[in-house]
């Protein structure tokens, strides 16, 4: 068996100080593998957004052992989690795109952080991956010019064109009609299978479960259940 491309263990986490510290993950424990695309659902404040964000480097795990790309991430520093997160892309409901950058600048962005692409032609790299998500001709256009689904498809190629290893993404199809969202998810799918990568996935929305190699049922704040048979467990 390959090594776990992220490795939860034992993993407990509290948010608050002093008699307001309250416990919000219990005992999660979890391998996602390269390659690998997880849905993690389940009710509102079960605890998907926290076990997302600490498995995306984006804060650091307080008790139990959670590794990511072998390097352990409990007690992590600030700048070692910046370090870990030039390999990981991010897709948010609300695209976070730069309302003053075109498309293609949103998307070189995500290159400019990287010391082996400022050789190349950015402006060209950035295009032919606005082409891959169907927006070649909308890459001049700024945010504000653009659909719902057509900024989420932006979010996608500036998230997967420095070929992450992981890509986590917090309800990508939220503020999407039902055509758009599926869009959205196939061509998140399409990519990651392309470029071997894992994708972590927080959804209500039951209409893209099918897309997942696997689903994590969250309840609070522990894992309940953990496979294809956790879509029946939601459906
Ligand atoms: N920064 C914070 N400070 C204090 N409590 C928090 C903080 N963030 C989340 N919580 C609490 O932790 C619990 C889990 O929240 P979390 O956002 O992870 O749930 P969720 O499953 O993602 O919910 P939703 O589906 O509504 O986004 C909730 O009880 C929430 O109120």
């Amino acid at each position: 068996m390959m090594q776990p491309i992220i490795s939860v263990q034992n993993l407990n986490h509290y948010f608050g100080q002093g008699q307001l510290r309250k416990q919000v993950l219990f005992d999660v424990s979890l391998n996602i593998h390269a390659g690998e695309i997880v849905i993690m659902t389940g009710p509102s404040g079960s605890g998907k957004t926290t076990l997302l964000t600490l498995l995306g480097g984006l804060r650091s795990a307080q008790e139990g052992s959670l590794t990511i790309l072998d390097q352990e991430i409990r007690g992590a520093t600030k700048q070692h989690l910046t370090q870990l997160r030039k390999n990981i892309g991010y897709i948010f409901q609300a695209h976070n795109l730069m309302t003053f950058l075109t498309a293609k600048q949103n998307v070189r962005m995500s290159l400019e952080l990287h010391a082996r692409y400022l050789n190349q032609d950015l402006d060209a790299m950035a295009v032919s991956m606005l082409e891959a998500v169907g927006l070649g001709h909308r890459a001049d256009y700024y945010p504000d010019g653009l659909s719902g689904g057509q900024k989420q498809r932006v979010a996608i190629a500036r998230a997967l064109i420095s070929h992450p290893k992981i890509v986590l993404a917090d309800e990508p199809t939220a503020a999407l009609d039902k055509q758009s969202g599926r869009d959205v998810v196939e061509l998140m799918q399409k990519l990651a299978k392309e470029q071997h990568c894992t994708i972590l996935l927080v959804t209500h929305d039951n209409r893209i479960l099918d897309i997942a190699d696997r689903i994590v049922y969250m309840e609070d704040g522990r894992l309940v259940s953990d496979g294809k048979s956790a879509i029946a467990a939601v459906k």
